[in-house]
Formats: structure tokens, sequence, C-alpha cells
């Protein structure tokens, strides 16, 4: 059999560098960034896909300046919405796979335990109604696709709460943190490893029952649970064992509720989101959101 054509959009994004390396060996991979290929342009987008004649579309691109979606919200709609619903249109009409990314800001975080995949959305701001729509979109057009709902994604390379709080952390002596939202950090390598698992076992595989299990929505978190202010702590004590230069102390890291750092988009309370369904999918457990930790501190180097 060929080689199966895999179409990679948003290679440039933390997951999507992440999955460049990890679907390359799966198949012959086309990978686009924002300046080969921009989501605005919805019909350079369609020609970008039957240029490719993909068996799999892996996007990885969106719109993710949350605080910025509030005012720039048509663009947000046409990266978030209306590029999954084409790329939906042209995974069905050609037979193709589609595999996409959604967040735990479709949630309004009022319930008190981790959100499963049955629950319902209400989001509470503009990137997560946009990215909601996204996923209607694919559930109302596609046939053959995967969800993964991620949550608080850092990458080496990325804007990402991480990156700013080792920054910071550089620069002054003393942080107010949010300690009353709640969720799992989550690296972008977790979810390039676990898209690329599912590819490899679910998709690119001649058993038709294994493809089924690997269709439609599932949460993707590591095991454990964090808020912004524990997350922080984590980040500058690792960052201090690994002997980083660092002006902020860890007890100059206060907690504070959210209603103390206003932002132009509404966050949820509660991310966390239930794993069951993509452990049982894998078969295996999913590892703390700790541990990841070490290694993206050896190797990131905040700007
Ligand atoms: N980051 C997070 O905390 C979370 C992310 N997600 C979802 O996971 C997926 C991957 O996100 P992540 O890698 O973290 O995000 P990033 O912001 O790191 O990557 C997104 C990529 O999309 C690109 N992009 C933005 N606009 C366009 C456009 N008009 N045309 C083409 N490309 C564009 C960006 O390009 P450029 O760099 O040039 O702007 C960037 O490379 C997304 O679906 C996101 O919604 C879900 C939950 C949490
Ligand atoms: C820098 C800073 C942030 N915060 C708070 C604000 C906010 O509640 C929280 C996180 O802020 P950020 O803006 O870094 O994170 P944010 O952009 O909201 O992150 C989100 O991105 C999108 C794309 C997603 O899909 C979500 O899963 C989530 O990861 O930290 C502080 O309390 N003190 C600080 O000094
Ligand atoms: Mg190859």
């Amino acid at each position: 059999m060929n080689e199966p054509r895999i179409l990679l959009l948003g290679a440039g994004g933390q997951v999507g560098a992440a999955l460049q390396s990890r679907l390359a060996s799966q198949g012959q991979l086309t990978a686009h960034d924002r300046t080969s290929c921009d989501l605005g342009d919805l019909d350079r987008l369609r020609d970008a896909v039957r240029a490719a004649r993909p068996n799999l579309i892996v996007n990885a691109a969106a719109y993710t300046a949350v605080d910025k979606a509030e005012t720039e919200t048509a663009l947000c709609e046409r990266i978030n919405a209306d590029a999954p619903r084409i790329l939906a249109e042209e995974a069905r009409a050609t037979g193709a796979w589609l595999i996409h990314y959604s967040t735990d800001y479709v949630f309004d975080g009022t319930k008190p335990t981790a959100y499963t995949e049955n629950d319902a959305t209400a989001p509470l701001n503009v990137y997560g109604r946009t990215k909601l729509a996204g996923d209607r979109a694919i559930m109302d057009t596609a046939t053959d696709f995967t969800i993964l709902r991620v949550s608080w994604v850092y990458g080496v390379r990325g804007r990402n709460f991480a990156n700013t709080i080792l920054r910071l952390a550089a620069e002054k002596d003393e942080l107010r943190i949010v300690a009353d939202q709640f969720g799992a950090p989550t690296s972008a390598d977790l979810i390039a490893d676990t898209t690329a698992g599912i590819v490899r076992q679910h998709i690119f595989t001649k058993d038709p029952a294994k493809a089924a299990a690997a269709r439609g929505l599932f949460n993707l978190a590591p095991a454990g649970r964090a808020t912004w202010h524990s997350y922080a702590l984590a980040l500058v004590r690792e960052a201090r064992r690994q002997g980083r230069p660092l002006k902020l102390s860890e007890e100059n890291i206060l907690p504070i509720p959210a209603a103390q750092y206003p932002t132009p988009a509404k966050r949820p309370q509660n991310s966390m989101l239930d794993t069951g369904k993509i452990r049982r999918l894998l078969g295996h457990d999913l590892p703390d959101w700790q541990q990841p930790l070490k290694d993206f501190i050896a190797h990131s180097h905040p700007a």
C-alpha cells in the first residue's frame, strides 16, 4: 500500500510543532504554518486541502489569544469555527480522517467535579464560543473524526502561562496569581504523543473496530489537579532547583481570587477534564502533570 498522505495545519504552534516529527514518521507529511496556509482565507484553505489530497487532516491551528478574541471576534470566529467546518466538508467529501483540538473553555466551570465528554457546554468567552462552534461543525459534518479536548497547554516555544511565569520570575520580586481556578497543565508533547498513538493504532489500521473506537470526542489531560497559583509555584520551585537565576522567591507568589485579577475574557473556575474515556481507548493511565515540568524547564528559554 502507498504511504498515507497527512496534512498538518498550524505546524508552527505548540501542538503543531510537537506533531511534525511524530506525523512525518507515519506517512507523507505536508505541514503548513500560517505563512504557507492562512486559515483566515477559507477558499485558499479549501485549495490547500485539495492540493494535498490527504488521507488524514490534523488541524492544530487556532486563534488562541483568549483576551484579544473579545475584540477580534470576527477573525477568531473564522479561524476557530469556519475553518474547521471547511475541513470537515473536505474530509467528508474525500473520506479523509480529521483530527482536531477542543478546549476546556467550552465550559462555564461551575461543575464541582471533572467534566465528561457528555456534559453540557456553556462558554464564558468569545474564544470558547468559537471553539465550541468549530467542534459542532465537525461533529455535524464529518463522519471520520477525532476531537481531543485539552486544557492549559504549554510547550517550550509557546506563548503560555508557564513561559510567562518563568519570564516574570526573573524580573519581579512579587506575583499575584489566581488560586481559585482549577485545571491540569498539559504538555504539548503529551498531546502530540497521544495523537500519534491514535493515528498509528486506530486510524491507519485495517481493523474497522479499532477505527470506530477512535471516532468522536475525547477529553485528554494528565492526572492530578492544580490551580494557576500551585502551577506557578511548581514552576518556580523547579526552576530554582535547576539553578536558574530568579528574582522571585516562592513565598512572594501570592494566592488571589480571580475577582482580584480582572481580564477582558472571563475564565472558567473548573477546567478539570474527566479522562476515563480516552484511558479506556489507550489502555493505560495518563502521567501526572508535575513530572514533565522538569523537562520543560530544562529546555525552555523564555524571551
Ligand atoms: N494553548 C492552550 O492552552 C490550549 C489550546 N487548545 C487548543 O489546542 C490546539 C493547539 O493549540 P496550541 O498549539 O496550544 O496553540 P498555539 O497558539 O501555540 O498554536 C496555534 C497555531 O495556529 C496558528 N494560527 C493562528 N491563526 C492562524 C491563521 N489565520 N492561519 C493559520 N494559522 C493560524 C498560530 O500561528 P501564529 O503563531 O502565527 O499566530 C499558531 O501557530 C488549538 O485548537 C487550541 O484551541 C485547547 C486548550 C488549551
Ligand atoms: C500572568 C498572570 C496570570 N494570572 C492568571 C490569569 C488567568 O486566570 C490565568 C491564566 O492566564 P493565561 O492568560 O496565561 O491563560 P489563558 O490564555 O487563559 O489559557 C487558556 O488558553 C486557551 C487557549 C485555552 O484553551 C485554555 O485551556 C487555557 O490554557 O492566570 C494571574 O493570576 N497572575 C499573573 O501574573
Ligand atoms: Mg514520511
